[in-house]
């Protein structure tokens, strides 16, 4: 079998999706999703400049070869442009192999450890009572996971709330830049009352997750942590932003609150320090930006090593083939923690056919060969690409600050 086709879809159905289509001499194909939101140009030019051509008239099947040709080969490693389009190209090939195999891409990797893949939905609110309505709302479609992120009083526009309730939330707002302003204070006085009040009404039993979003010192993060223990939250994501990976091990120290970091990394490299001094629970790098399959199946081994288990980036930012490929990845993996989930608008589902199903607060990945997620090239030609950004975040005073 050789590839003798590559070529990059972008689509915008609600919000922009890149695609990457491999096609073979023996008719066979297998896509990969190449999504990084606010960046996704950078990522179809260099797909379309340094990856296609260098893909025709190679064996698909190659996986690993072609991952170190891409990986070493571009001398400049790492980073999220360079490892979203290896992670498309590597999504697309296992796509192509499970295909040709005439399996399902889990039992390729090993089978199933698990008979249905837990996820977590997205609650917010403008205030708490908004926010516990949408909770409540999830736990009537079945979700066991929640996580919950409400708006800030004295803080205009927080992280993570939709604009209106029951909308999905989607950070990239605005063609430019949009500014969000941010006081750490403000926030710590009153999220954990957030908590408080989710226990109050939900129990204990529901799964509750909070996502920072970068934003605190180590030690904010610490004292955070600690006020929450009696919320027992499943995790706090991002409390810090994690280029400095020894800078867990303070907040570690300080608190029992399980804690998620990762969706911005891209390479094993980002996380073996906190991986090894198990100053994380979970690791969040997602098949797209962490160089696909090949590379986040080292970094869920090494993990297992650890106790820290997976607990992937997903929808809307992933497109649906993301998604199939990480349920896939979920159904197998030994060290299986959550998946996140968010569901795509009906236009978006429309433009990729799935084989992978929700129900009772779960996914399943479906049975066919693959991953099980195709692309319908005209429906999608009908959403032309437009550019968002994410926000940035300034403090009261104007500093710049982490978003
Ligand atoms: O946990 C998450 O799902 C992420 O933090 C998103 O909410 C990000 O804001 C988005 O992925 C940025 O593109
Ligand atoms: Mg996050």
């Amino acid at each position: 079998m050789k590839i003798v086709d590559a070529r990059v879809i972008v689509t915008c159905p609600g919000r922009n999706l890149v695609t990457l289509k491999i096609e073979t001499d023996e008719g066979i194909y297998g896509i990969g999703d190449a999504t990084l939101n606010g960046r996704e140009l950078a990522v179809v030019a260099y797909l379309e400049e340094h990856v296609a051509p260098a893909l025709i008239g190679r064996d698909p099947s190659t996986i690993e070869d072609i991952w170190q040709f891409f990986y070493r080969g571009a001398y400049w490693r790492r980073g999220p442009v360079t490892m979203s389009a290896i992670g498309a190209v590597d999504m697309a090939l296992w796509d192509i192999m499970g295909k040709a195999a005439g399996l399902p891409l889990y039992k390729l990797l090993g089978g199933k450890s698990r008979d249905r893949v837990m996820v977590y939905g997205h609650a917010t609110g403008h205030d708490i009572e908004g926010c516990l309505e949408e909770v409540a709302r999830h736990v009537e479609l079945g979700y066991r996971a929640v996580r919950v992120q409400c708006g800030i009083p004295g803080i205009a526009s927080t992280y993570g709330v939709a604009k209106k309730p029951g909308e999905r939330y989607e950070p990239a707002d605005s063609s430019l830049p949009s500014e969000n302003v941010w006081s750490t204070s403000k926030y710590l006085n009153h999220v954990p009352k957030l908590f408080q009040a989710v226990r109050e009404r939900f129990g204990d039993d529901l799964h509750v997750l909070h996502d920072v979003h970068h934003r605190l010192t180590p030690i904010e993060a610490a004292r955070l942590g600690k006020e929450v223990e009696p919320y027992h939250l499943f995790w706090l994501e991002d409390c810090v932003p994690a280029e400095n990976q020894a800078a867990f091990r303070m907040i570690r120290q300080h608190t029992t609150t399980p804690l998620a970091v990762g969706e911005v990394f891209n390479s094993i490299h980002d996380c073996r320090e906190l991986i090894e001094s198990q100053s994380i629970d979970y690791i969040r790098a997602t098949l797209t930006h962490a160089g696909g399959i090949t590379h986040v199946r080292r970094i869920a081994a090494l993990a297992e090593l650890y106790h820290v288990r997976t607990g992937f980036h997903g929808p809307t930012d992933l497109s649906p083939v993301c998604m199939g490929a990480a349920l896939h990845f979920d159904t197998w993996v030994p060290n299986f923690g959550i998946q996140e989930h968010m569901p795509h608008s009906e236009e978006t589902d429309a433009v990729f056919p799935h084989a992978y199903r929700f129900e009772d607060g779960h996914f399943t990945p479906g049975e066919v060969p693959g991953h099980g997620v195709d692309i319908d090239e005209a429906l999608a030609a009908k959403y032309p690409y437009k550019r968002a950004s994410l926000p940035v975040n300034r403090l009261e005073d104007g500093t710049l600050w982490h978003w």
